[in-house]
């Protein structure tokens, strides 16, 4: 008997459009309902694995949680409380008294998740695997990273991370997918799949099973490139000012600002290359006509009339970014595509001992299924750092409205020098591992950027508005 009654759906309509992760926040559930119900372990505290049917605007959106049900609820987890139940309420065919709350936040609970995988146990329409070949310890509780996003990650002592996906959707998660090739493929900057979780076919009536949680080789040590590059932008805007023109950066320079990144970046070049060649290998490449070229750029311009009507700040720029579109579709030739990673930037790379590593083979959220697998240039992952680069230039003063103009100004030339410096030093690498020279295909990368940019625009005016003045203040700069 599936969990029912109105007070636990009265509880989860509540909690579900606070969670960050829950991305239908435009507008009012219409309906919920709980499409499967499991129960991972009974007792108390008990664990339900549910995926909620969310109904809203005439389309079903399906989400996964985990429940706790606690009797007594310790302090510690009053922060996760969804609710109580009371009167014996059915849940998962059992009388339940007690409170119902975010299960993966109770060590306790996330750690059956583990044996399940190593048992490779089938619990309802759960299927728990351990990749071929690996062990799987049993003995490690799972915390949340703090970092919530798209989905919930949980780190396992430091030996895993488990990402749970939230929004489901019929099909293998092409991050699973793509992890598992590149692996075969001997790929050395990826990390080691250890196992994951799939629900049987039937999710919307779809035919294929649906990947719910991918669990990895957790990377420790690792840093984070993001967080990497702005200590060497903050190193570099620290140094005195130089009145005048835009200052030429040296080596010697950089390096005297105390964390020069051009090396770095150059790595990462490289090791980008190599995905991209193992991914080329793993799925096969294809030929894009000039007329599909055609067709690509068309889809551009109705990408950026879409966001120059739900945000006007891009306007002063469309004209510009036109006719960097409009270059490539008079010169369309033919291409070759392939599986890229599709929404690369520096907080999908970290840098450990051994080298770059790439996460997140997802693509960009809000697309389809369909759009995230479909093959691409391997250029447009290109442009997608060298956006990053942009971000990561701009991110600490295009936030700070008290900058004097003239201190603002000066700034932005050392920040345009930083991103360039970077720009060319991943470019460079990129195209000594073998990868397609960015400077021979300027006009294309340019294009992809400025796609990526009015991507960002629309993404970080629905998201975080705070962020917005930074693809605004690199848009300037591109556009100009
Ligand atoms: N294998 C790993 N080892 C260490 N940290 C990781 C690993 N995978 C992900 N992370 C951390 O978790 C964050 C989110 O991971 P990601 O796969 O990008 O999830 P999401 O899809 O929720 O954005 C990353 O930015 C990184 O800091
Ligand atoms: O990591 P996600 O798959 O959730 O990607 C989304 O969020 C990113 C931000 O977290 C966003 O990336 C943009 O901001 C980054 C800095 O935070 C910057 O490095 C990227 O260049 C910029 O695009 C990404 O676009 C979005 O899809």
């Amino acid at each position: 008997m599936p969990p029912s009654g109105p007070s636990l759906i009265r509880l989860l309509s509540g909690w579900l459009p606070a969670q960050r992760w829950f991305g239908g926040k435009d507008g009012p559930i219409d309906d919920l309902t709980i499409g499967t119900a499991t129960q991972l372990r009974t007792g108390d505290p008990g664990l339900h694995h549910l995926v909620l049917d969310v109904h809203q605007n005439g389309a079903t959106d399906h989400y996964q949680v985990l429940l706790g049900t606690r009797r007594h609820l310790p302090d510690r987890l009053r922060h996760v409380e969804i609710g109580r139940l009371t009167d014996g309420h059915a849940f998962d065919g059992h009388a339940m008294n007690g409170h119902v709350y975010d299960a993966v936040h109770d060590p306790e609970l996330t750690r059956p998740l583990l044996a399940f995988m190593a048992d490779e146990a089938t619990v309802g329409p759960l299927r728990f695997h351990r990749a071929p070949g690996t062990e799987i310890r049993t003995d490690l509780d799972g915390t949340p990273t703090a970092a919530e996003q798209s989905n919930t990650s949980l780190i396992f002592g430091d030996a895993y991370i488990c990402k749970l996906f939230r929004r489901l959707s019929p099909g293998v998660n092409p991050d699973l997918e793509v992890n598992l090739a590149l692996g075969r493929q001997g790929c050395a900057h990826v990390p080691a799949v250890h196992g994951w979780i799939e629900l049987e076919p039937g999710l919307g009536g779809a035919a294929e099973p649906v990947t719910l949680a991918l669990v990895s080789e957790f990377l420790r040590s690792a840093t984070d490139g993001w967080r990497f590059a702005l200590t060497s932008v903050r190193d570099w805007l620290a140094q005195p000012s130089h009145p005048g023109p835009l200052p030429e950066v040296t080596a010697s320079d950089a390096a005297a600002a105390g964390g020069d990144f051009a090396a770095e970046a150059e790595r990462l070049g490289a090791a980008t290359a190599e995905v991209h060649r193992d991914l080329a290998a793993a799925f096969g490449v294809t030929r894009r006509t000039p007329e599909d070229v055609r067709d690509a750029v068309f889809a551009m311009n109705e990408h950026l009339d879409r966001v120059s009507a739900a945000v006007p700040e891009i306007r002063p720029y469309a004209h510009a970014i036109r006719a960097v579109f409009d270059e490539v579709a008079a010169d369309a030739r033919a291409l070759t595509v392939q599986r890229v990673h599709g929404d690369y930037h520096l907080g999908q790379v970290m840098r450990t001992d051994a080298g770059w590593m790439l996460l997140d083979f997802e693509g960009e959220p809000g697309r389809t299924p369909a759009e995230r697998r479909a093959p691409a240039h391997p250029l447009r992952d290109v442009a997608g750092m060298l956006r990053s680069f942009e971000y990561a230039a701009r991110y600490l003063i295009a936030r700070d409205t008290d900058l004097p103009p003239d201190t603002a100004e000066s700034l932005e030339l050392r920040a345009r020098a930083w991103a360039e410096r970077n720009r060319a030093a991943f470019c460079d690498g990129y195209a000594a591992a073998g990868g397609p020279d960015p400077t021979a295909h300027a006009a294309l990368v340019r294009a992809f950027e400025f796609d990526k940019a009015v991507y960002e625009i629309h993404y970080e005016a629905r998201n975080r508005p705070s962020w917005l003045p930074v693809p605004l203040r690199s848009l300037a700069h591109l556009a100009g």
